[in-house]
């Protein structure tokens, strides 16, 4: 069956035709639709692709009982709800590169109207009143003028490439800003944002709307700007302190402001910053508003779209760590490894752990284990629950809501395979480990609970703990023989100094509760367990 995916906000035809042409999506265009209609049909459909006017509550995510994927045709996903988003295990992707120069370019617009009255100017032409306009609407040169940016990611980096060519002085803030890079970019570094501000000329925001970035420009830091100083926001509207913008605006210490956001848009006619007059440019979130940027955003969420509900590519996800083609061909192997490896701790392991830990041994520094780990948590957490919920979207949180504490570790220390992946559960002192590698390309289990075994990662298997004498494994392979069960392949290890032993069966298909009935009343047999993975 075609995966069915809403398109609720207007994208480029481009992308909602990628999206049709492929053989096995179903893509529908449906715009404007109220909060209670997109409840009413979200049910039907695995993907949906937004902008920035659709609204994706708890309520909507609860209602989407089909939905794998939203993708955002932008950057800012304020207007998906990721919290609700991780508990119901729906992938929030978006496209963070598509709109990067226009936005850019639009801030600088916005700066450059602001300081030259363009917007007032424009209105006095248009009324008749050219001389009036002309002598009202004198404006500030940016040349040699000290700006702020708040946030150095895509847009800030662009916006000083811009402001550099216009001979102003940067001080950028940016916690993951190092200083390397600020030098490379020919940026003062600034250690807090009141630091940035104090005696810039201009600000200009560039960072998403967060707990912590809201308010971020508020009157204190407003008052440490020098006097006629510009506020550039074309980021997000609660950024700013609105009332405390007006006020710093009315009291004459900053002159103006150029704005394509709001906290509430649209924007109340009678918001106080409409009524302003000088040194303001207004825009209705024009941003990312080119046909290149909406050709670009348009295209590339379409194809993560896409790729994701056909092979389950993930690029650019906002609540995963990314698998693409090339992440895929590395870690593959490993993916397949670490869902059986979660699979059969939930089978053989602790129950009720404090903690998962899994260690990577061996060269692995060099590939993205985060999916590796994840898929491991997923895979235990399905097997132990048998409720169908949990997915490698809301995993952590299941976890931690379970209080199960997911630990990754990097071990250098030499095995004697070139990588292990050692998986481990937990519970005050007590532990049990299973490891497995790469032979070849062939993903094999090689430990279970510290005996060395060498075994396939998918099939039915019967796993036998028993006493280390004579006639047991024998006896086991007669009782399967006796049910007609065949056996493919079987690994032995024993533990000498606990006179102990572990016997992997692999066998055709899966074993009956009679069956299993049978092994383990076989004296000497201390644990007898059939698992499918
Ligand atoms: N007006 C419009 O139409 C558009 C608005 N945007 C907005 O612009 C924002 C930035 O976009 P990009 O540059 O593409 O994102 P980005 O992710 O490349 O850059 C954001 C930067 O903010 C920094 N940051 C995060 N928290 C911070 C904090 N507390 N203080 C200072 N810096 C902090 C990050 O380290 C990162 O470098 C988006 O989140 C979106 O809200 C983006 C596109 C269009
Ligand atoms: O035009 C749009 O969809 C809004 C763009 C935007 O705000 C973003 O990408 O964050």
């Amino acid at each position: 069956m075609a995966h069915r995916v809403l398109v609720s906000d207007p994208i480029s035809e481009i992308g909602v035709a990628l999206l049709n042409d492929h053989p096995d999506i179903e893509a529908d265009f449906n715009t404007g639709l109220s909060p209670e209609e997109l409840i009413a049909i979200i049910g039907d459909y695995e993907g949906l692709v937004v902008r920035s006017q659709t609204k994706v509550t708890p309520e909507v995510l609860a209602a989407a009982k089909s939905l794998k994927v939203i993708g955002r045709a932008g950057v800012g996903v304020d207007n998906i709800d990721k919290e609700a988003a991780n508990q119901h295990g729906v992938i929030v992707m978006n496209t963070p590169t598509g709109n990067t120069i226009s936005t850019a370019e639009h801030a600088f617009t916005l700066m450059l109207s602001a300081a030259r009255n363009i917007a007032p100017g424009h209105a006095s032409v248009l009324a008749g009143e050219f001389a009036a306009g002309r002598k009202a609407n004198q404006g500030i040169e940016l040349n040699g003028k000290r700006l702020a940016v708040i946030g150095m990611g895509r847009i800030g980096t662009e916006f000083v490439k811009r402001a550099q060519a216009f001979n102003m002085t940067v001080v950028a803030f940016d916690p993951y800003l190092t200083q390397s890079r600020a030098d490379e970019l020919k940026v003062e570094l600034a250690d807090t944002p009141d630091a940035a501000l104090t005696g810039a000329d201009v600000v200009t925001l560039h960072v998403p709307l967060t707990d912590d970035t809201k308010g971020i420009i508020n009157a204190e830091r407003l008052a440490l700007m020098n006097k006629g100083a510009l506020v550039v926001n074309c980021a997000r509207g609660g950024l700013v302190d609105e009332a405390a913008l007006k006020a710093a605006i009315d009291s004459g210490h900053i002159a103006g402001c150029g704005l394509d956001v709001f906290e509430n848009e649209p924007p109340a006619a009678d918001h106080p910053l409409l009524s302003l007059n000088k040194f303001v440019a207004f825009t209705p979130h024009l941003g990312a508003s080119t046909a290149e940027a909406q050709e670009n955003v348009g295209i590339q969420v379409a194809e993560q779209v896409r790729d994701f509900l056909a092979t389950g590519e993930i690029r650019n996800a906002i609540n995963m760590p990314s698998l693409d083609a090339a992440a895929r061909e590395a870690i593959g192997p490993y993916l397949d490894l670490s869902a059986s490896l979660g699979k059969l701790l939930a089978k053989l392991g602790l129950s009720n752990p404090d903690a998962l830990r899994v260690s990577y041994h061996g060269p692995f520094a060099k590939k993205d284990t985060a999916l590796i780990s994840r898929t491991v948590l997923t895979n235990f957490l399905e097997s132990s629950r048998c409720d169908g919920q949990v997915n490698i979207v809301n995993a952590p949180g299941i976890a931690a809501q379970m209080g199960l504490e997911l630990v990754e570790s990097t071990i250098n220390a030499q095995t004697e395979y070139n990588e292990l992946l050692v998986v481990e559960l937990r519970k005050g002192e007590e532990r049990f480990r299973l490891a497995g590698t790469l032979i070849g390309s062939s993903p094999r289990i090689v430990e279970i609970d510290r005996l060395y075994v060498d075994t396939n990662i998918r099939g039915h298997f019967l796993i036998v703990r028993n006493d280390d004498r004579p006639g047991i494994v024998g006896a086991v392979g007669t009782t399967l023989g006796n049910e007609k069960v065949n056996i493919a392949n079987l690994s032995l290890a024993r533990n000498k100094t606990q006179g102990n032993a572990l016997t992997v069966i692999e066998v055709d298909e899966p074993l009956s509760p009679e069956i299993m009935a049978q092994v383990r009343a076989i004296p000497g047999v201390t644990l007898g367990t059939g698992v499918s993975l």
